[in-house]
């Protein structure tokens, strides 16, 4: 990766951190970095970090090679808008808006220009996140091989077609949240047969992780490794069977499903506003 790059981010919230956080455990220099926002609240962090901040969207765009769009999807249609006349062929756009197309991407930016569509999650700040992105009508092989080079350091970095970016969202980027629920609930059953609160989200968390890691790096089915964890006539199958009389592989299904629903319905949304 060439050391002189410059990265930029429009939009300087969760994501955008996450995604610095994890470039910077790379070889990326947080001199070479400058992000934007309309306020003051969340640039204090990338402050900390060594990163320039700025209020200009346009700033970014000029003293960056890529840049990530990292706003709320409503928002990409006025700020592709906004920073489009400053998009040359030196730029490979990169947008992490949940649901918005590369054909959105494409007709708010000028004509042959670079995009990449992303879709990242927050555990990017811990260099473990999963993304999954997708490449636009006209970015190269060079232009993916930069991207990957850069988020590497975030987590699992994979490339498939614009369809599963959707579904990756319900899968992965919104995943990490039906987690963080089930560890809270997790704990909570803890708190409720008489743990102390703060060991057992200590050990709820401890426990999602251990199973994690377990599960990627055994790269075995997750039926397989739950059924190494269940005695004949024993305390996990007890509970499994609470768990199924809940319908939770039910609701899990659905949320994934309600999720990538949503991310389509935004898409179309985000469509008819680049249209207008
Ligand atoms: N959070 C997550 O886990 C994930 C989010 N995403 C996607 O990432 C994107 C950002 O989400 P997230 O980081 O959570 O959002 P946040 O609300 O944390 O951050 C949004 C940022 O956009 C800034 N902003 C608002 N208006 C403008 C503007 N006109 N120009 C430039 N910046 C602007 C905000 O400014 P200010 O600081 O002044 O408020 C804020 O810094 C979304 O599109 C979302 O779909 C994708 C995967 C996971
Ligand atoms: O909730 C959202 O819309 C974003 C996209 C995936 C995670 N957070």
């Amino acid at each position: 990766m060439d050391s002189q790059l410059k990265i930029g981010f429009v939009g300087a919230g969760n994501m955008a951190f996450g995604i610095t956080k994890g470039m910077l455990s790379g070889n990326v220099l947080p001199s070479n970095i400058k992000v934007s926002a309309p306020s003051s609240r969340n640039l204090g962090r990338f402050q900390e970090l060594g990163v320039a901040v700025t209020h200009s969207n346009t700033e970014v765009v000029c003293d960056s090679d890529l840049v990530f769009i990292t706003v709320k999807p409503h928002l990409v249609p006025p700020v592709l808008s906004q920073i489009s006349p400053h998009i040359t062929d030196r730029h490979v756009v990169v947008s992490v808006a949940a649901g918005v197309t590369i054909a959105t991407l494409e007709e708010l930016l000028p004509e042959n220009s670079i995009v990449i569509r992303l879709m990242p999650n927050l555990p990017c700040v811990v260099q473990e996140g999963a993304l999954l992105f997708a490449r636009g009508s006209h970015a190269k092989p060079d232009d993916v091989a930069l991207l990957r080079s850069l988020l590497h350091c975030c987590g699992l970095v994979e490339e498939g077609p614009e369809a599963w970016i959707d579904i990756h969202t319900g899968l992965s980027g919104s995943g990490v949240a039906f987690v963080y629920l089930f560890a809270e609930a997790l704990a909570e059953g803890a708190v409720k047969m008489g743990m102390p609160s703060a060991l057992a989200h200590s050990i709820a968390s401890q426990t999602v992780l251990g199973a994690g890691r377990l599960l990627r790096d055994s790269g075995r089915h997750p039926a397989q490794l739950r059924s190494e964890v269940c005695t004949p006539g024993g305390t996990t199958i007890y509970g499994l069977h609470t768990l199924e009389q809940g319908g939770v592989r039910a609701s899990t299904m659905s949320a994934v499903e309600a999720a990538t629903e949503r991310a389509r319905e935004l898409g179309r949304l985000s469509a008819a506003r680049s249209t207008k």
